[in-house]
């Protein structure tokens, strides 16, 4: 487990527990130093008390529809754009401005839209077809060690619809089945980053770590 001395505040994360892994990216969260603590967000009530959300993954449709019937659509959305997020898989896909094909929804899924990135769903076939792919990613402490990238009826990145905006975090590095060596699985855009695969279901909290330092540049570069 990666351990960094204190640079910056301590931030509180909230994990979006609407549905999905969310208790997994807490714990993993809340191994690490820079987290004061790491929480599950509900409600517009719960969300106002965080510094940085994680969006885990599940079922991007269910977790639209559950928060746009309990109203907490728009605080969710003015906070996606507002201050430092992590989407993974299902949270990439809510991330995302426009999903091309996959699943049931297609065109219509509703979306937050925060990142500048069209999305296949399910690209790589259904639960049977996971996987875990060793990944090269930008940014990650001890980078040589590949990370371990879980991949559950995963999304791919098939556009990126501003390049100047768009940076890409982390490629497959090989064929996976249909899906070329190259095909993008994470990209950050200033305050937000998405990934394809499930960093909370390892015991490698890199990804974390990565997330949280980005988010606690961000908050205090806001605050000069
Ligand atoms: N493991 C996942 O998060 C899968 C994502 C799911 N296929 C969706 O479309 O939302």
């Amino acid at each position: 487990m990666a351990q960094e001395q204190q640079e910056h505040k301590q931030i509180r994360v909230g994990v979006l527990a609407l549905q999905g892994a969310f208790s997994e990216h807490i714990i993993l969260l809340n191994t690490l130093p820079q987290v004061s603590e790491a929480v599950a967000v509900r409600n517009a009530k719960e969300i106002a008390e965080v510094d940085a959300l994680v969006i885990p993954g599940g079922e991007s449709t269910t977790m639209a529809l559950i928060a746009e019937r309990s109203g907490f659509w728009p605080a969710l959305q003015e906070f996606v754009h507002t201050r430092p997020t992590w989407g993974t898989c299902a949270g990439l896909i809510l991330l995302s401005e426009k999903v091309t094909s996959g699943g049931t929804l297609k065109g219509d899924q509703k979306l937050l839209q925060g990142l500048s990135i069209s999305i296949k769903r399910n690209a790589f076939g259904t639960q049977k077809e996971s996987f875990e792919a060793g990944l090269h990613v930008e940014g990650l402490e001890a980078a040589e060690r590949l990370f371990p990238g879980v991949f559950i009826r995963a999304p791919v990145i098939d556009e990126i619809l501003d390049t100047e905006k768009v940076q890409v975090v982390a490629q497959l590095e090989r064929d996976y089945g249909m899906t070329p060596k190259g095909t993008i699985v994470a990209v950050r855009q200033g305050h937000i980053l998405g990934s394809a695969f499930h960093p909370e279901l390892t015991r490698d909290n890199r990804m974390h770590l990565l997330f949280v330092k980005m988010a606690q540049e961000w908050i205090a570069k806001q605050d000069k």
